[in-house]
């Protein structure tokens, strides 16, 4: 296995193994994610990408093994939790609200950092209206810089999928994360909508300064984008390396040419 060279981790998943009755989804897995990088996870159908994603985000817990973020075990914590400690996730297809405007389905993300519930918002209007205000403002922003302000009324139902898969992006900045990670956004999108998510994708690394952990199955787009590639074949690490040292690898080559893709 070509191994690459790590900087320091800001989550450290070790010997991940997830079993669902007899089938072997995840067998021990161990990566570590580094707090300026950009990763992308690839594997043949059924490989665990997802799997991996789920139990990173808490949403599985692992049959064993432990995943570390900043310093926390979070491998038992609860997805609210893990969500509120900064490891936020998008989905395959979407998950948001069709009939709510492209603004409102952003929001749904900020509220869990409102600190108003219905008792204070009725007591204590002023204090309310006033974080609302700012939530509404941090929503901008976003919507800014997705380059989504004049569909900002638009119900999401009503947006081709590429643009509702940016608004999923969207909502997931919006809860303020320390490390996005995200299962397969492109995946339906055409040349151009793809090249404009890999741009928002490459910003939200540098400028945001958010690490970013990709499920993607265009090795254009991988190519491009990534700075370390780890590729899983029936639940296993098979390489962990730059993407010019997979693409060169003899066991991602042979796991791609065996008959999955
Ligand atoms: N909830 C589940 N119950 C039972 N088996 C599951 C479940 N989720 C995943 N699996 C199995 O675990 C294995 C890994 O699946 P997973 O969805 O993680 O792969 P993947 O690499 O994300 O595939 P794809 O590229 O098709 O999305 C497969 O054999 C799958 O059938």
């Amino acid at each position: 296995m070509t191994e690459a060279r790590q900087p320091p981790a800001m989550l450290e998943a070790r010997d991940l193994t997830l079993k669902f009755g007899g089938v072997t989804a995840l067998s021990e897995i161990s990566v570590d994610i580094g707090h300026h990088e950009l990763v992308a996870l690839i594997g043949p159908n059924g490989a665990g990408k997802s799997s991996l994603l789920n139990v990173l985000s808490g949403f599985y817990r692992p049959s064993q093994g432990t995943v570390r973020f900043e310093g926390n075990d979070i491998g038992r914590w609860p997805v609210h939790r893990v969500a509120q400690a900064g490891l936020a996730r998008t989905f395959q297809g979407t998950h948001l609200l069709p009939h709510m405007s492209v603004l409102d389905n952003i929001l749904v993300g900020r509220y869990m950092h409102m600190k108003s519930t219905l008792t204070t918002a009725f007591f204590y209007y002023p204090f309310a209206h006033r974080e609302e205000v700012a939530q509404r403002a941090v929503a901008e922003e976003i919507l800014g810089f997705l380059e989504l302000e004049h569909l900002r009324h638009h119900p999401v139902g009503t947006l081709g999928y590429g643009m509702r898969k940016r608004v999923d992006l969207g909502r997931a900045l919006a809860m303020e994360p320390r490390m996005l990670l995200l299962d397969e956004p492109m995946a339906g999108m055409n040349t151009e909508e793809k090249e404009d998510l890999a741009r928002f994708i490459l910003d939200i690394r540098e400028s945001r300064k958010i690490p970013v952990v990709l499920v993607e199955h265009d090795m254009g787009v991988v190519m491009d984008i990534a700075d370390r590639v780890i590729v899983l074949n029936f639940g296993r690490k098979i390489a962990d390396a730059t993407p010019a040292a997979v693409q060169k690898d003899e066991h991602v080559i042979s796991a791609y040419l065996g008959g999955h893709q």
